[in-house]
């Protein structure tokens, strides 16, 4: 029988995932055997990858190969999922962030996330940015009206909303509010954005806006995007990873992985092979 797995191409038993040559500049996080079980199940197997600061890095692969759970453990949002266990380490700054001790709080607000469907906060767009700088007790008008229409500016929102900033978050168009979020995430200003399909809600339209962006965030935030949209990773991102049953098989430039994959995996699966 052939060999029914399409991680490595027959015959070859091993692949170094990452391009002995690639040089990712400077790295904010450091994956090293990461193993990640919901209950028996075993979601993520012996992941080792390196985030490059201020660049983009995307998770592509089938549907359920890990992608979103991985993104999940750099801010450690799969501890709240009962019957999670985690093996391994992921380093930031040189420190684990799995170790004891860590305030998770101060992680999440290093490492911002956003989801898929945008989820604005049942408050006026000023309040949903002005939210987490309030938690971080920034009270003064004055110092808050800057910092959110900097967030507002950032995210590529404030030309369509600084005259209806006391309009609830919720009456914006979807594309709208997933800048908003966005801005939400950025006003703390974290080192580290995460996005987990961020345009899957959105028209064309939106989804080029978000596109450009991710590009523009990646100046001064560090980006980690999962999605299902080959052109998209292709668009907007410096590095890919190509994930398959919970492993990475591929880790490189996004121009090498995409024009001249080093995995048959990877060519098969940016081929449209399986998917
Ligand atoms: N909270 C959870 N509890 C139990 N199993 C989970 C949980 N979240 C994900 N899984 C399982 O872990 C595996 C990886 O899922 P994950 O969502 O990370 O994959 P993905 O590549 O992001 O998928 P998709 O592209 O479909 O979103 C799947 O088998 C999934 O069923």
């Amino acid at each position: 029988m052939n060999d029914p797995s399409p991680v490595l191409p027959a015959g070859q038993q091993s692949l170094p995932v990452m391009d002995p040559n690639l040089d990712l500049g400077k790295t904010l996080f450091t994956a090293r055997g990461l193993n990640l079980w919901y209950g028996q199940a075993q979601a993520l197997r012996d992941i080792d990858l390196d985030i490059a600061e201020k660049k983009v890095t995307a998770f592509i692969g089938p549907s359920g190969c890990g992608k979103s759970t991985l993104l999940r453990c750099f801010n450690r949002l799969n501890d709240l999922v009962d019957d999670c266990r985690i093996e391994g380490r992921i380093e930031l700054g040189g420190e684990n962030i799995y170790d004891e001790g860590v305030d998770v709080a101060d992680l999440r607000r290093d490492v911002g996330m956003v989801f898929q469907k945008p989820n604005p906060f049942p408050k006026s767009i000023y309040e949903n940015v002005a939210y987490g700088l309030r938690v971080q007790g920034m009270n003064r008008r004055r110092r808050l009206d800057e910092a959110v229409e900097w967030a507002l500016r950032g995210a590529a929102l404030w030309d369509e909303v600084k005259d209806r900033l006391d309009e609830s978050g919720l009456s914006l168009s979807g594309g709208q509010q997933q800048r908003l979020v966005i801005a939400r995430a950025i006003a703390v200003r974290p080192q580290v954005i995460l996005l987990d399909e961020p345009c899957s809600a959105l028209d064309p339209i939106s989804t080029l806006k978000v596109e450009e962006l991710i590009h523009d965030l990646a100046r001064e935030f560090t980006i980690i995007i999962v999605t299902h949209n080959m052109q998209q990773a292709a668009r907007v991102s410096d590095y890919t990873a190509f994930m398959y049953m919970g492993g990475m098989v591929e880790f490189g430039e996004t121009d090498q992985v995409f024009t001249n994959p080093r995995a048959k995996a990877t060519e098969d699966y940016i081929t449209g092979r399986y998917g």
